[in-house]
């Protein structure tokens, strides 16, 4: 006598972090979505016996999420869902049921008003984003009686360049795979400290409400505005841009993740993959950090992370 029986159950690739860049001249569009996918169906088999005769992968469930983003684009998560869950319950007799979930995460440009013109036509390049909800915004206050020190910050600023990045010419050894990118995604997670010149009561103090607009400001232009060899330059150039424009300001450091976003093979399934769907990996991620210094100042941050 059987002693249980199989309830509720359903199976798929969860979190496909899909990204699909459409390009429109110099403007491109960004559309970042985490897709869940979740079939059942007649899948007594596999549970009972381990039948896997009526088991679409969860792999080609990825699969499919990757392909469909560059096959129908994504003009929405609805709709994108909508072409997912008819595709999985239409091509498979025993899958009765799809359930796709989808989260869907909204950037806004970066303004760049000193940017150059793109090459072809004069047209401003507008392929920099940066992502929508609030970064953190931090301070530490020091003072011994006499002397002040004071260092601020931000955290968690997302920001995504989705051309002008390039990668190459770099080391090889013998467990060296990376090919050399000559287009690439360049995303990353701002996560910034700078230290102030004011250290003493009779000194005029900055504006502290404005610097951080201006700084916060001077980072996200100078990241868009970059043409970035690498992840390293940019941090420089950025925290040149801040100590550059902001006389208050004498040492900046950074610490910035490089979110990988690999070009996704879509030539198994016949598609060409022109630098339009990324795979969004979360770990591990490269990470370069950096301290940029005004000439003459002593560095003072302390390196915690
Ligand atoms: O901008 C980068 N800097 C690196 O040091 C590095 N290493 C790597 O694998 N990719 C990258 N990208």
């Amino acid at each position: 006598m059987p002693t249980t029986y199989l309830g509720q159950n359903q199976y798929g690739k969860a979190e496909n972090r899909v990204v699909r860049i459409t390009r429109d001249g110099g403007t491109h569009h960004i559309k970042d979505l985490n897709v869940s996918v979740a079939l059942s169906g007649d899948m007594d088999d596999v549970h009972l016996s381990g039948s896997n005769a009526h088991v679409l992968p969860t792999d080609t469930t990825k699969n499919t999420v990757f392909a469909f983003a560059k096959e129908h684009g994504i003009e929405s998560a609805e709709q994108f869902g909508i072409h997912l869950a008819r595709h999985f319950v239409t091509s498979q007799e025993p899958i009765k049921r799809a359930r796709i979930r989808i989260e869907e995460y909204a950037w806004e440009r970066i303004a760049t008003p000193g940017a150059a013109p793109a090459a072809d036509g004069g047209e401003e390049k507008r392929h920099s984003f940066v992502r929508k909800g609030q970064e953190t915004r931090t301070t530490e206050v020091t003072f011994d009686g006499a002397r002040w020190q004071v260092i601020s910050g931000l955290k968690d600023l997302v920001v995504l360049n989705s051309t002008d990045s390039e990668f190459w010419g770099f080391v090889k050894d013998k467990y060296t795979t990376l090919q050399e990118a000559y287009d690439r995604i360049l995303a990353t997670e701002v996560n910034a400290r700078w230290r102030f010149n004011w250290t003493a009561d009779e000194q005029p103090a900055p504006q502290w409400e404005t610097s951080y607009d201006e700084v916060r400001r001077h980072l996200l232009e100078a990241f868009a505005e970059t043409y970035s060899l690498s992840l390293q330059q940019s941090l420089y150039t950025m925290g040149t841009r801040v100590i550059e424009s902001r006389p208050e300001v004498d040492e900046v450091r950074l610490s910035l993740p490089n979110k990988h976003h690999f070009l996704v093979d879509l030539e198994p399934f016949g598609l060409k993959n022109d630098n339009e769907v990324y795979l969004a990996a979360d770990r591990p991620y490269g990470l370069i950090e950096g301290t940029v210094l005004r000439d003459g100042a002593e560095p003072g941050i302390p390196v915690t992370d």
